[in-house]
């Protein structure tokens, strides 16, 4: 039995006990149609919020076989890297040739993370210790991974907050993609600053259950494409509105 059946029920029996023996053709009729109400409430909220996960217009969508160029924008540690690698991974196994390039020059350790992560997976990577410009290591990963026939070259930024004007100037340099009140406020500035191709909503595990995704998606007016739901590289999976609803 699912919860809302059991809900439906747990409804039913109250207003049957509320009203008695004595009313029992009444409550019986009144009872089945607050069911009937609730049940017609709760399809339309679910479909309203399947047509808010809906922006209108399709999501960037690589193409295999030729090369397409991801950069990954969002908040400082939203999951930026772990999710770079997990989307590599995930193209891998479809048989795509992915490249990671790291192109964060403001956290230290950023760079041992990406390698960290891309050895294990076993897919190439890219990045410098001493190189201070961003926009410099994405150019020179992209042209390299170039010429190593990847179709899939993932770039990923340093994490950025709305109120980092100097950080969201030097996105702008980048090739364009990205990442609830607050998420909305954050989203749009990310707006403002790059075209947004599509949505990864990560931590899905957590506390979170994705009502930030509503958010994010008036904001950018782009898809939710994959939803990350765990630390691990393989805890990552392609976005489906109506279970996604449900589970709001
Ligand atoms: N539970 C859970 N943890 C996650 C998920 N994605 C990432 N993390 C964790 O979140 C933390 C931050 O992840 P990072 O990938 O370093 O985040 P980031 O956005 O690259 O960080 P900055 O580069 O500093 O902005 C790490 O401990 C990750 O393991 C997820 O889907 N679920």
């Amino acid at each position: 039995m699912t919860f809302t059946r059991f809900i439906d029920l747990m409804y039913f029996f109250f207003w049957l006990v509320l009203f008695g023996s004595r009313h029992y053709t009444f409550s019986f009729s009144f009872s089945y149609r607050c069911l009937i109400f609730y049940n017609d409430f709760s399809v339309c909220i679910f479909n309203e919020l399947c047509k808010m996960l809906d922006p209108g217009k399709p999501s960037l969508t690589p193409k295999k076989g030729k090369t397409s160029i991801v950069v990954f924008v969002g908040l400082q540690g939203s999951g930026k890297t772990t999710t770079c690698t997990k989307y590599a991974y995930y193209h891998q196994k479809k048989g795509w040739k992915p490249a990671l390039v790291r192109a964060d020059t403001f956290r230290a350790g950023a760079f041992d993370q990406l390698k960290h992560n891309a050895t294990k997976a076993k897919i190439p990577f890219y990045g410098s210790y001493t190189e201070s410009d961003p926009v410099k290591i994405a150019v020179e990963g992209v042209e390299r991974f170039k010429k190593e026939n990847c179709d899939l070259i993932i770039i990923d930024t340093s994490g950025r907050h709305k109120q980092e004007a100097t950080l969201f100037e030097k996105m702008r340099d980048f090739p364009k993609q990205c990442i609830g009140q607050a998420a909305f406020d954050q989203a749009q500035a990310f707006k403002q600053s790059a075209a947004v191709g599509a949505v990864i909503v990560t931590k899905m595990d957590g506390h979170a259950k994705g009502g930030g995704a509503l958010s994010v998606v008036a904001a950018t007016k782009s898809p939710v494409i994959f939803i990350g739901t765990g630390e691990h590289m393989d805890e990552f999976e392609v976005f489906d509105v109506q279970p996604f609803v449900r589970r709001l």
